[in-house]
């Protein structure tokens, strides 16, 4: 089985480079929505009254659900769930969509449809995540909070997902080594064959970057670039930790289960 961490090719980018590199291109694209979606989030305090399933005695639903089954009923009637990459929190009841369906080139195996931890991400982003991005507080601003929210929680779970054509591109460029393991089902042999630390470690690094670029107070005072956190709206290092906490481990989650079924 060939080495994945020494390969003679660097850090996994070898035969299907062209591949692997437009995946990790649009990994990297993907971190300008978060990493922006997650400042503008915190922007308002954390308002537990939108979290809590108790504040609307007629449903029993918290304000935050019925914000996102609502919002996510109106997104699918313009298609948004044709994109695979797109994966709705409640996919019960969803219309069909108003236009024809655009042609998505089909990338992955079949299997794909059936890899979906929405609820493992929802659970991640309101019961860890957001009560670490957010002041303590209530600012009565929950329409544009839940707006945010949303925001968020569709660049979380698109990312998240993308692990699919990650594992994807993985597969065709050693289809042999990952079929030992994937009829072996073995989940450690998958998590060391896809996992790159360098290339990990450049994303920690580039999302608090970006976190820093984002997140800076503009004046028209001399420029006070790579001044303390102090300066930022949401600190670097933190946007550092969630990735490395949570969009990195779930995305590899989704990686493992995804390549799991791919000899289905
Ligand atoms: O770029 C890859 O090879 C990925 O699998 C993506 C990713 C990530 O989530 O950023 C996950 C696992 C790897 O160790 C490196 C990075």
């Amino acid at each position: 089985m060939a080495s994945f961490e020494a390969s003679s090719r660097d850090e996994g980018e070898g035969s299907n480079q062209t591949s692997l590199k437009t995946v990790r291109e649009s990994l990297i694209r993907q971190e300008d929505s978060i990493v922006f979606s997650l400042i503008e989030r915190a922007r308002h305090p954390y308002n537990a009254a939108a979290y809590d399933n108790s504040s609307l005695k007629s449903s029993g639903s918290s304000l935050a659900e019925i914000f996102v089954r609502e919002a996510e009923h109106l997104h699918a009637k313009a298609g948004r769930y044709d994109n695979p990459e797109e994966i709705p929190f409640f996919s019960e009841d969803l219309p069909l969509p108003l236009l024809p369906p655009y042609n998505y080139p089909q990338v992955l195996h079949p299997v794909a449809a059936s890899v979906n931890i929405t609820k493992t991400i929802w659970n991640m982003y309101f019961n860890e995540l957001l009560p670490i991005l957010t002041t303590k507080g209530d600012d009565g601003n929950y329409a544009s909070t839940l707006a945010l929210d949303l925001a968020c929680l569709q660049a979380l779970s698109r990312r998240i997902h993308y692990g699919k054509y990650v594992a994807e591109v993985k597969f065709r460029d050693a289809p042999m080594d990952y079929s030992s393991a994937i009829h072996d089902k073995d989940r450690e042999a998958l998590m060391r064959m896809l996992t790159f630390e360098r290339v990990e470690e450049m994303v920690k690094q580039r999302v608090a970057k970006k976190a820093m670029v984002f997140g800076q107070q503009v004046t028209l005072e001399e420029d006070n670039w790579g001044g303390d956190t102090l300066n930022y709206k949401v600190d670097p290092t933190l946007i550092s930790r969630l990735y490395s906490d949570w969009i990195i481990p779930l995305t590899k989650v989704v990686e493992v289960e995804y390549l799991l079924l791919r000899l289905d």
